[in-house]
């Protein structure tokens, strides 16, 4: 793919290099492998649209480790084609079943912990539905003040970097999510 195609002209700097975004999910499928093999009936849920790739390096090093698990998509959003998080998360989860999340543990990965808004709300929405105990998993995590008291349990990577990010599935308006590496936009 050429550059133009890549939209790699809005790209200010990279942030995380492909080698980097590798090992960050190594580290990240240990973890979650270690949660899965010791914890019975844990729930793993993962939140579209952005953590569709990094869902998939994950199931991949999973395999690799021989753990065959089934990583549940829940679609979110609150960003939208802006680079703003909006008050108002939607949760889509109609597909899944409530009832077999009582007493569990539910892991959520995401893609980035920002403000936290997306992992909040729906951290709050598995304990509604009696979720015994909700871990966190992203790939990258702004370590900054944040108004909502959230924190990853695991993250890959972390940044105190403030501009808007994007690749390995994050969007730019819709674009770059196609980047192999972490890169610093706005
Ligand atoms: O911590 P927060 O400030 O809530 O931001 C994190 C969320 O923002 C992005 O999703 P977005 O709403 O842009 O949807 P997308 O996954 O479809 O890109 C990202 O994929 C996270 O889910
Ligand atoms: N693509 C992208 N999505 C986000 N959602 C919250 N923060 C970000 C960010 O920096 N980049």
């Amino acid at each position: 793919m050429d550059v133009k195609e890549n939209n790699e002209e809005l790209v200010r700097e990279v942030l995380f290099t492909e080698k980097q975004v590798n090992q960050a999910a190594d580290r990240c499928a240990e973890w979650l492998g270690g949660i899965i093999k010791t914890q019975r009936g844990v729930l793993v849920f993962y939140m579209l649209e952005g953590c569709r790739t990094f869902a998939q390096m994950l199931e991949k090093r999973l395999l690799r480790a021989g753990i065959e698990k089934e990583l549940i998509p829940i679609r979110t959003s609150s960003y939208q084609e802006t680079t703003q998080s909006s008050e108002v998360v939607n949760i889509e989860d109609d597909h899944i079943q409530k009832d077999q999340i009582k007493g569990k543990t539910v892991v959520l990965i995401d893609d980035i912990l920002d403000t936290g808004g997306t992992m909040s709300s729906l951290r709050k929405r598995m304990l509604e539905y009696g979720a015994a105990k909700v871990q966190i998993c992203v790939l990258i995590e702004r370590d900054i003040e944040r108004d909502v008291n959230i924190k990853a349990d695991m993250a890959g990577l972390k940044t105190q970097r403030k501009e808007y990010l994007a690749g390995v599935g994050l969007d730019y308006k819709g674009l770059l999510r196609e980047l192999p590496y972490i890169a610093a936009i706005e």
